[in-house]
């Protein structure tokens, strides 16, 4: 929890306390359905929380701009940055119906209220977002076909609506969008820790 305070300083009370009642709540969601590995749970904070929160650090979403998580699992990125950013709406979708269970239990019991959860495949829906996250889905190529009929064509953000990714070291593997303006933001310029060395945030213009 300190470890977040390091990053994001500015913190209220309230979103404190959501951030400290993670812990208890992801160790005891994890034991009966898993959603992050059980020998990561000790890394809560750097490996899950902070790494969602990677996102924040390439742009500051304004209130009321809609986010659409694409298979979030047990809920990330969305549920930090749902708490980081309370004005800002976050859809959580997942193909798996218990890993949306654990998502809308932590939001819940955190009193999350900008948040909404969808058991689908993200192939199916169909509302409109100004951005869409995603970590550890599928390839950047496949993300793209998929949620480019879920970009708005209305802007409210410094950056143009897009895909915004936590990709780890295999993107050298990945290959890039050629029709998209695509930026890549290094973690590790921006958090000191090991585990982020080789982490980065992909950002693909759609609809700019
Ligand atoms: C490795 S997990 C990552 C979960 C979460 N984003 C995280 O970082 O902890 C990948 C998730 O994507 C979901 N997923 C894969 N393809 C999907 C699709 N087409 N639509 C919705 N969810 C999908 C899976 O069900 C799974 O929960």
């Amino acid at each position: 929890m300190e470890l977040i305070l390091k990053y994001f300083p500015r913190l209220t009370e309230k979103q404190k306390e959501q951030f400290a009642a993670l812990y208890d709540l992801y160790t005891d969601w994890n034991s009966k359905i898993n959603v992050i590995s059980r020998k990561d749970i000790t890394n809560l904070y750097e490996h899950h929380v902070l790494h969602s929160l990677g996102i924040a650090k390439v742009i500051n979403f304004t209130p009321s701009t809609h986010v659409m998580d694409l298979g979030t699992g047990g809920g990330f990125p969305g549920i930090p940055l749902a708490i980081l950013f309370p004005e800002t709406n976050f859809h959580l979708v997942d193909s798996i119906g218990k890993k949306v269970k654990v998502a809308t239990e932590v939001a819940g019991a955190i009193g999350l209220t900008n948040v909404t959860f969808r058991h689908c495949r993200a192939e199916e829906e169909k509302e409109k977002f100004d951005f869409v996250v995603s970590r550890a889905v599928m390839p950047l190529g496949d993300l793209i076909k998929i949620i480019r009929k879920n970009i708005s064509q209305e802007q409210h953000n410094a950056l143009p609506n897009g895909l915004i990714c936590l990709k780890g070291g295999e993107l050298g593997q990945e290959t890039m969008p050629v029709k998209h303006k695509t930026v890549i933001y290094d973690l590790k310029e921006e958090f000191d820790e090991d585990f982020f060395e080789t982490k980065k945030v992909v950002y693909v213009t759609i609809n700019g």
